[in-house]
């Protein structure tokens, strides 16, 4: 990574939301649906909003969504919040191609990228100023992450294959092992290179961390916070809902 990432370098946010949102359901990606009084997508612009540190807001939408007015909506706040065409087939190919308009708008190759899920509605500034303060001065770049608290087992591929409810074939330690959340924060040209070559070489790559280990890195896995959970199937969605109800009545 370029020795100009240092504590200078500036922050942005960028937030991936190319998605169909599939897995949860539904007459509009999910991120765009209400989720305890506002689109899912809000709850994450905020908390970047929130945060002294972030400079500038980057969304990559799928292209037929970005003239949708629900976004109109989403960019309230005293920073840029920029909404781009750059959604791509992919959650990498958005990320890349969002990167890539980032570059092309003159933001400087050496400044930090934090990429967030905006299926992640329960980020805070605590957890960003958290993340920032641990990886910034670093060389590396580094992502949220909860190391793993229950028993891990495998399931015996023929069970699988035979479509009947698996059998499990064994335990695997778990020692070592974390869940990986985001924000993932890498500095900007670097993550965009690591992304393109991981692409090319078609690797399974379902982070940016694992873009940034496919060229040599080893992130830093700062502890993140259960809160901040992915919303992917319908019970997440409702107990997503239930947290974020109960933390407005506070
Ligand atoms: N082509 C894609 C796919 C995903 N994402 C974004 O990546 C984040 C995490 O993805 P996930 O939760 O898996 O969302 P979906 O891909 O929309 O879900 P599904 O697989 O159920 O369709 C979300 O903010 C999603 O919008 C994206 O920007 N572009
Ligand atoms: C980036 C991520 O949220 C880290 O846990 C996750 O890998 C996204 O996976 P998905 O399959 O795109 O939901």
């Amino acid at each position: 990574m370029s020795s100009g990432n240092l504590v200078t370098a500036k922050c942005h946010a960028l937030l991936p939301t190319g998605g169909a949102g599939t897995r949860l359901g539904g007459d509009l990606p999910k991120q765009f649906q209400q989720l305890a009084g506002k689109p899912m997508l809000a709850y994450a612009i905020e908390a970047f909003m929130e945060s002294p540190q972030i400079e500038s807001i980057w969304i990559g939408v799928a292209p037929g969504f970005i003239d949708n007015p629900i976004l109109k909506g989403l960019a309230k706040g005293k920073k840029p919040v920029h909404f781009l065409p750059t959604g791509g087939p992919t959650r990498q190919e958005t990320v890349r191609n969002t990167l890539g308009a980032l570059l092309e708008a003159g933001i400087s190759i050496n400044d930090w990228v934090l990429v967030h899920d905006a299926a992640r509605p329960g980020v805070t500034a605590e957890l960003i100023k958290k993340l920032i303060d641990s990886v910034q001065g670093s060389h590396v770049g580094g992502l949220l992450a909860m190391p793993l608290a229950d028993t891990l087992k495998k399931a015996d591929l023929d069970s699988v294959i035979a479509g009947n409810i698996p059998h499990s074939e064994k335990t695997i330690s778990r020692e070592h092992l974390w869940q990986a959340q985001t924000p993932q924060m890498f500095g900007l040209k670097t993550l965009h290179d690591a992304l393109e070559e991981a692409i090319r070489q078609e690797a399974d790559i379902t982070d940016e961390a694992s873009a940034m280990e496919l060229s040599g890195f080893k992130p830093l896995l700062i502890e993140g916070a259960t809160r901040n959970f992915k919303v992917t199937h319908p019970a997440d969605w409702e107990l997503m809902q239930l947290l974020l109800h109960s933390l407005s009545k506070k």
